[in-house]
């Protein structure tokens, strides 16, 4: 039977059934045991007599290694580094310490887990397993990652693509860098209007590198500025090719959600509005008036024709998209298959620029892909020197000197311009000659939008700042909310206290929890009350509005912190003052989120609307029309996919969204086992991208060791992208 090794082999693997390996390990999954199972069957009946398979002790640890493999797959990892389980005891309940796990120490006996040998001794029984058989390649061994082939696979074709926009500068030659130097001379004092300062305006580097580059990637957190360079980025693109070509350029956008890619075509919008407020005449308007048809940005998976179940792309690389320019954003959320998808799609002679932030959380699917190329550490290593050599190779730093002036100057160590190269220039050159350089890469620092404070805890986060982190929350209020609130019980009072203005950007609930583990009532009060204008709208477009105006974010969806809980509790709270609402039917006000993306109705996963009652007293379920800003779409529930309560959402699905506050709520109980974090659970990256979620205010409902807990880890993601560009 397929996946059933013979009893003899099954024995030394340790186990001999599924449910027997479900048994002695904690967290792993059939899936993974029918993997390793598979992976092992495969060469037994090709070279039954290997010696290996008579090895019980090598055939034991591989057999694990392959649970592993599977395991850390289904986390997000595109591989498994070894080092990572050497010499540790992996799936050990007694470890184990979940928030909300219904496990009981008492009532069970604890799943032992297993130990793994040295990494030396684990690389020789992968190495051993290697060999035989070498020509399957279901898996892939690159020392000190295994692979699954697949992602083996979609890893080299993303790695192989970056290798190659290395070299290709587009403008490395006249007439094409004429037609830059112009744009940059004529269009540039219009777009990026001089600053006052001496600072390198990195927006305008980010176009300069997106016309010098094919392939350019642009990375800034929330506010930076990275859509208002698009938008510029674009116009001198159409700028550059209305002077080379009389040919209609063609131009497409997407992003990985509905949500995201509605935001960009309104975000590109908003910039050329404004731009052509102060350009009524000028050749920026016409600019404009040309691509305004082009920005229709969408999903990724309708940009590349992929059907319901996310298989077989219309377009790939035989039949590529139609494009001369494809623009990307929020790419931190596209997992490796996808990127890979894309890719393939993309013709030879398009451009591709790709927007996103690199320290947000990565793709709930697997890879890190935007942090493995963008290589930060380095870049901030570089801003700090105010020297780009080891980030930007010399022709390129050539070519921007060139296009900007002022890129020479401000770059203190780099004082060269296009006819003065410095012995120091020549000589870093010269050391990191071997070097990948990222040319393509811009980072934008500086935000944007007022509220400094919001970005100030995002910096504290990033750099691991915990102690200013917790001075901030401190100095901004401690518990008074909460503390006050005890004295004003009646949901009147609090309507009335939270109809006040914001007056603090940051609030700190430091104590918020029940003995039991779940949020205090006054709290909970106090979060339901925030929703209560969306059932006091007068219309169903205001309700639509009142939806983007706050948010609960939870770290997790199960548990007693969890989203799924949280909006029960928050629904009967609720209950209290809109007796209408009926738990677990629809009501007229029901916050809902769509899970499944729907190409036929336009519906994508992560979609925000509400249940409102039509003039007939007949519930539909409400989204805003991207077309028409301010008005709804409605649909019956019978047409709608797969949808669920949205009072709390977690953080991971808020990505590419943003609210005027949010509450941003994290377990106050702790995960102690390091070697199974995961994206889901507390990082730096989490807190990073539920903060800047935040446009006006923020809530934090967490006590100092959950946020200290989560300053200090990074979710880091296996790969092996990076040590592919740059060997
Ligand atoms: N150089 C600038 N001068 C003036 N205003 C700017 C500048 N850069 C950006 N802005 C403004 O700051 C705001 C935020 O910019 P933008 O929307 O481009 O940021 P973003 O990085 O795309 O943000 P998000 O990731 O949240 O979408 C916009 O209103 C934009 O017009």
């Amino acid at each position: 039977m397929l996946f059933s090794l013979p009893p003899s082999i099954a024995k030394q693997t340790g186990y001999s059934s599924c449910s027997d390996c479900l048994l002695a390990l904690h967290d792993i999954q059939s899936i993974d045991y029918y993997f390793a199972n598979n992976a092992i069957i495969q060469r037994f009946e090709l070279d039954a007599e290997n010696d290996f398979f008579n090895d019980q002790k090598s055939l034991g640890q591989l057999f694990h290694v392959l649970l592993a493999l599977s395991y850390f797959q289904r986390q997000g990892h595109s591989c498994l580094n070894i080092a990572a389980i050497a010499e540790k005891t992996c799936w050990s309940e007694a470890d184990v310490t979940q928030y909300g796990s219904s496990f009981s120490k008492q009532n069970a006996k604890l799943k032992a887990g297993f130990v793994f040998v040295s990494a030396a001794k684990l690389s020789d029984v992968i190495q051993r397993f290697d060999n035989i058989c070498p020509s399957r390649n279901d898996i892939q061994w690159d020392e000190p990652n295994l692979y699954s082939g697949r992602y083996a696979n979609y890893e080299n074709e993303v790695a192989d693509f970056f290798r190659q926009q290395q070299t290709q500068l587009l403008v490395d030659f006249e007439p094409a860098f004429a037609s830059l130097q112009q744009c940059a001379d004529e269009l540039w004092p219009t777009l990026f209007p001089a600053k006052n300062g001496q600072d390198i305006d990195w927006q305008q580097v980010s176009a300069a590198n997106g016309l010098i580059a094919q392939t350019s990637i642009i990375s800034g957190g929330a506010g930076t500025g990275k859509t208002y360079t698009v938008a510029r980025l674009l116009l001198s693109w159409l700028y550059t090719q209305k002077k080379d070509s009389s040919t209609q350029v063609k131009l497409m956008l997407a992003a990985p959600t509905g949500k995201a890619a509605q935001r960009l075509n309104e975000s590109i919008l908003a910039e050329f509005t404004q731009l052509l407020n102060s350009n009524k005449e000028n050749q920026v308007a016409t600019l404009i008036t040309d691509l305004m048809p082009m920005i229709q940005a969408k999903t990724i998976h309708r940009l590349l024709g992929i059907g319901m179940y996310g298989i077989d792309p219309k377009y790939n690389h035989k039949k590529q998209l139609d494009c001369d320019f494809l623009v990307i954003d929020e790419v931190s959320m596209i997992d490796l298959a996808m990127m890979a998808k894309l890719l393939r799609a993309l013709p030879k002679t398009a451009k591709l620029v790709l927007i996103g932030d690199a320290n947000q959380l990565p793709s709930v699917e697997s890879g890190g892909l935007l942090k493995d190329l963008v290589n930060q550490a380095d870049w901030q290593y570089a801003a700090i020197l105010g020297d780009y050599s080891g980030v930007y190779s010399q022709s390129h730093r050539q070519l921007l000197n060139k296009l900007l002036p002022g890129f020479a100057t401000n770059n203190s160590q780099n004082k060269m311009n296009a006819n003065d190269h410095s012995e120091l220039e020549v000589n870093s050159e010269a050391n990191n000659e071997s070097l990948f350089h990222y040319n393509h890469v811009t980072f934008l620092q500086k935000s944007m939008r007022s509220q400094n404070e919001i970005t100030q805890l995002a910096h504290n986060i990033l750099l691991g700042q915990s102690a200013q982190f917790a001075g901030l929350l401190t100095s901004a209020k401690i518990n008074s909310e909460t503390s006050n609130l005890e004295n004003k019980k009646t949901t009147q009072q609090l309507s009335l206290l939270i109809t006040e203005p914001e007056t603090s950007v940051i609030t700190w609930h430091e104590d918020a929890y029940t003995q039991a583990g779940t949020l205090k009532t006054i709290l909970l009060e106090q979060i339901a009350q925030r929703y209560a204008c969306i059932f006091e709208s007068r219309d169903v477009d205001q309700a639509i509005q009142q939806l983007k105006q706050y948010r609960l974010l939870s770290a997790t969806k199960k548990g007693r912190l969890g989203t799924e809980f949280l909006n029960t509790q928050i629904e009967q709270q609720l209950r209290k003052r809109f007796s209408h609402i009926d738990a677990g039917q629809m009501y007229h006000g029901m916050p809902i989120m769509i899970v499944q993306n729907d190409y036929r109705l336009h519906l994508f996963n992560g979609d925000i609307g509400v249940v409102w009652s039509n003039d007939d007293g007949q519930l539909r379920a409400c989204f805003p029309d991207p077309d028409i800003p301010g008005t709804h779409l409605a649909f019956s529930f019978i047409s709608l996919p797969a949808f669920e309560l949205v009072y709390a959402m977690t953080i991971h699905k808020t990505q590419g969204s943003e609210f005027e506050h949010v509450d941003i709520l994290l377990p106050n109980i702790v995960v102690n086992n390091a070697m199974f974090y995961t994206s889901q659970h507390l990082s730096r990256e989490l807190l990073y991208t539920g903060v800047t979620r935040a446009k006006q205010s923020i809530g934090i409902i967490a006590s100092l060791p959950a946020l200290n807990d989560c300053i200090e880890k990074t979710s880091t993601r296996f790969s092996g992208l990076k040590r592919k560009l740059t060997s």
